[in-house]
């Protein structure tokens, strides 16, 4: 999409969220992959680096005290204690990217969505991805292949409490076709950046067609 030139706009930061399996890392990636103006959100967490993570790129890893200073500091937009290890979300590259139009991609859960719309109001906007029925989520976390039976069962009744906060997002979309779901999430992230409170200049801009 070409993006105006005469009317500078301000970043957003666009939240992808969905019971684990319904397909939220595919669309993710293939916006990412589509859209220049948007980057991942790197959050900071006290978890443990896994084998093929990369610090700075999947997350910038910490230890507990680190991490409390930094809460402490009020350095995090929003953070969250996610089965026993911390993660956060930094305020200062988020604030400079989106004055400099930069638009912000969020893999966090239904908590960290509400927090950060309360943080950051009427820059965020939450798009929450549903599967076509709970028989094909477990299908689709199954024919992932990366979990054992236990851990599909956690993610299972993990997937049921994450559906229950569907009306806490903007969007709700089903993703039952991959490329169909890509491009309505496309469409919104699209349509979204053309909103008069982020076209920067605005206001001077008509003023001076009005005189
Ligand atoms: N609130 C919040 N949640 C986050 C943040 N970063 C990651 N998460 C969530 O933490 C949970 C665990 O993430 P991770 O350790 O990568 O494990 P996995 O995604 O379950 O394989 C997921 O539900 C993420 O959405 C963050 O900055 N803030
Ligand atoms: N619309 C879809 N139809 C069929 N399979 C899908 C669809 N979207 C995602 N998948 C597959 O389902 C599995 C889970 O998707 P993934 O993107 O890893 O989910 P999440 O990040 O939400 O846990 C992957 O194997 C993926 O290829």
């Amino acid at each position: 999409m070409t993006e105006s030139e005469t009317l500078p706009r301000r970043g957003l930061m666009f939240i992808l969220s969905s019971p684990s399996g319904a397909g939220k890392t595919t669309i993710a990636r293939k916006l990412l992959a589509a859209e220049q103006s948007l980057a991942m959100s790197v959050s900071v967490t006290t978890r443990p680096i896994r084998p093929g993570e990369t610090e700075g790129k999947d997350y910038f890893f910490t230890q507990r005290p680190q991490f409390d200073r930094m809460v402490e500091a009020g350095d995090f937009l929003e953070w969250a204690e996610v089965f026993g290890n911390c993660y956060g979300t930094p305020r200062a590259q988020i604030s400079e990217g989106l004055a400099a139009g930069q638009d912000y991609l969020f893999d966090i859960d239904w908590q960290g969505a509400q927090q950060l719309s309360q943080a950051a109001g009427p820059d965020v906007v939450s798009v929450f991805l549903l599967p076509p029925s709970i028989g094909e989520l477990e299908h689709r976390l199954r024919s992932r292949g990366t979990d054992s039976d236990e851990v599909i069962r956690g993610r299972m009744d993990r997937a049921r409490a994450e559906i229950s906060h569907w009306d806490a997002y903007d969007y709700v979309l089903v993703n039952e076709n991959v490329d169909a779901c890509f491009e309505q999430v496309r469409t919104i992230l699209h349509a979204e950046r053309l909103k008069r409170e982020r076209q920067r200049g605005l206001i001077e801009f008509a003023r001076e067609l009005m005189r």
